[in-house]
């Protein structure tokens, strides 16, 4: 410690003081899986690698921008060799416990090269197993998400099992995210088939009727009481955004007679919305409750699970946010379940600032949004959002469709892979796979362009220093925030100018933690945490590399039990340099490991 230097130390003073249409364009129509295949041309030899070692997987200097491989084994294989033998997993205060596959990307590539963009992985019945689970968490899936639309609730609970499992066998540390159906208008289960095609100009009955085993042909289901009564004669009906399209031309009592005018294939649960002189119609249905009944139970049953995230679908005012956290706080054990607002209807557009002010983070979920607001207005929004949740300081995923044709082929389009590097350049804090990972064909590949992406595009820009800096606004509510927040802006920006290995922050609650990770520093932020579900909670934000690690108000002994067992594990060795903050002692402190 004889090198360190005590910069300055601002000691709270009093705690109570306080400073204070849619256009005339409809949505572009787009084919997904597996309606039309169209033959892919593809260009291997300029974009993967035929056999991608670990270093490459992870050092971006060094790898092209793919991984290929054959099939989740390939890539599964690549990845593994990175991946060191389970770290010790122990509870032992004198102990430290950092995930086993950061823990290979940092020896092997040292800190700069390590990821800062997380990845979420929505799983389904293609990666529920524990091996493919295993496989994610080595390919770098840092949250699994599961959809509550889909599946039981015993199948849920299944894969929640394994991935604690997981975490507690082999070093992990992936976070759970339950994801709410919400009251959206969808088709039924079409009697059991797996899909069913819509030809140009046939004509479909769409009905509030429920069917038993038989359906009759060319009827669907429609999950929404008031679809009779809200639709006209003359609207349009969008199955999944636009993927197929009908036109509403006859209404008989619960029956709703619609003209095929864009055909396709109709998947079961397909997402409904209905549009009159060029937007969403938004009539009863704007009405229905954000979170269902069947949402309550399932809300229950991620509280008895203890998932580390709660996301809420079709989240509409920030009210409903308040009302579920303070469920969650009088009824989970620690309360300790953060709450995501998913930002994809035209209310929560309105009310953007308050919901996300609201919420514990913000998901872009362009499935939806892209299906009530025109497509051209999809990055604008999303650009919006990303800048907004940093300023707010909540973590923002963005979803939907990056890797769509992956679910499918085994490489992504050259648009695709445009799509993530400008999601990645925004510096978002996740990116999140849903079909590729949940049914698609190469989850591991999918979830490998994820990675290879976001580790290039962030140190190009780094090198480049094209990121221009964000006003971040002051956001504590107390002078003691205040001072925490000073704090982590200026060691982010001391970690810059003075070119550190990394930041080092002490945080109890994670609050310091994201102050920094908010700041996006060069550098990667080592977070030090005493307790676990803590620090699963920050593997969704932005360069946040967890640790768990008991420590005490001492900030000098903390520092030297943490260099030691860091240099033990070979992850720091003497002469880096460090940049150390905490919330115990409101204090930056700059020194090179002993
Ligand atoms: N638990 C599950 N069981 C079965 N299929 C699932 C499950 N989760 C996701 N899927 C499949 O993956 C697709 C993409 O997932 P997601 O985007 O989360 O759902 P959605 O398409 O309903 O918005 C779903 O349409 C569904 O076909
Ligand atoms: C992520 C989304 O929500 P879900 O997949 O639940 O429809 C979305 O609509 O983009
Ligand atoms: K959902
Ligand atoms: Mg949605």
């Amino acid at each position: 410690m004889s090198q360190s230097l005590q910069l300055f130390t601002a000691y709270s003073r009093s705690p109570n003081l306080t400073v204070p249409t849619h256009s005339d364009l409809n949505p572009t129509h787009t084919r997904r899986f597996p309606v039309t295949v169209f033959p892919k041309l593809t260009l291997k030899a300029s974009l993967s690698s035929s056999a991608s070692s670990s270093s490459s997987d992870l050092d971006p200097s060094s790898s092209p921008v793919l991984v290929s491989g054959n099939g989740a084994g390939g890539v599964l294989s690549a990845a593994t060799q990175a991946y060191a033998p389970p770290a010790v997993v122990s509870s032992d205060s004198s102990s430290i416990e950092v995930d086993s596959v950061k823990e290979a990307e940092l020896k092997e590539n040292g800190f700069r090269s390590t990821r800062r963009t997380k990845l979420v992985c929505t799983i389904g019945p293609t990666t529920c197993g524990f091996e493919q689970l295993e496989a994610l968490a080595v390919g770098g899936m840092n949250v699994a998400r599961i959809n509550m639309c889909h599946g039981t609730r015993q199948w849920h609970r299944s894969v929640i099992e394994r991935v604690r499992r997981l975490n507690e066998e082999k070093g992990f540390a992936v976070a759970i995210m339950m994801d709410t159906e919400g009251s959206e208008i969808h088709m039924g289960d079409l009697g059991g088939a797996p899909s069913a095609k819509a030809e140009d100009g046939e004509i479909w009955t769409f009905s509030v009727r429920t069917f038993d085993s038989n359906q009759p042909e060319r009827t669907i289901n429609v999950n929404y009481d008031g679809f009779a009564e809200d639709v006209k004669v003359g609207d349009e009906l969008l199955v999944d955004g636009g993927m197929v399209r009908f036109e509403v031309i006859e209404k008989i009592g619960p029956d709703v007679k619609c003209k095929c005018t864009d055909p396709g294939l109709l998947l079961p649960r397909a997402n409904l919305t209905f549009w009159r002189d060029g937007s969403v119609v938004r009539e009863r249905n704007a009405m229905l409750p954000t979170i269902s009944s069947k949402d309550w139970l399932d809300i229950d049953f991620g509280i008895a699970e203890g998932v580390d995230f709660i996301a809420i679908s079709f989240v509409k005012s920030a009210e409903v946010i308040t009302h579920l956290k303070s469920y969650i706080a009088a009824r989970s054990r620690d309360s300790d379940i953060a709450v995501i607002a998913k930002i994809e209807s035209i209310d929560s557009l309105k009310n953007l600032e308050e919901i996300i002010l609201a919420s514990d983070g913000a998901m872009v979920a362009r499935g939806d949004l892209g299906a009530q607001i025109p497509l051209e207005q999809v990055p604008s929004v999303q650009q919006k959002i990303v800048q907004l949740c940093r300023q707010l300081n909540k973590p923002v995923i963005v979803a939907s469709q990056l890797l769509e044709s992956m679910i499918e082929y085994p490489t992504p389009t050259r648009a695709e892979v445009a799509d993530v590097s400008e999601a990645v350049r925004q510096r978002a804090d996740a990116l999140m796979l849903s079909g590729e990972s949940a049914m698609g064909q190469y989850p591991m590949k999918a979830l490998a362009v994820l990675r290879s992406v976001s580790v290039r595009i962030e140190k190009w820009w780094r090198e480049e220093k094209r990121h221009d800096p964000m006003e971040l606004p002051d956001i504590g509510s107390s002078y003691s925030d205040n001072i925490s927040e000073e704090i982590c802006n200026s060691a982010a920006k001391m970690a810059n100018n003075l070119g550190v290995d990394a930041l080092f922050v002490y945080t109890k609650t994670g609050h310091m933690a994201s102050l920094l990770s908010r700041c996006r520093p060069d550098c990667p932020i080592f977070a030090f945490t005493s307790t676990t579900s803590v620090r699963r909670r920050l593997n969704l934000q932005w360069g946040l590399i967890p640790f768990r690690l008991s420590f005490s108000d001492d900030m000098e002994s903390n520092l030297n039990k943490t260099f030691s067992l860091l240099k033990a594990r070979n992850l720091i060795k003497s002469g880096d340099l460090v940049i150390a903050v905490s919330d115990m002692l409101q204090s930056i402190q700059v020194m090179y490991v002993p």
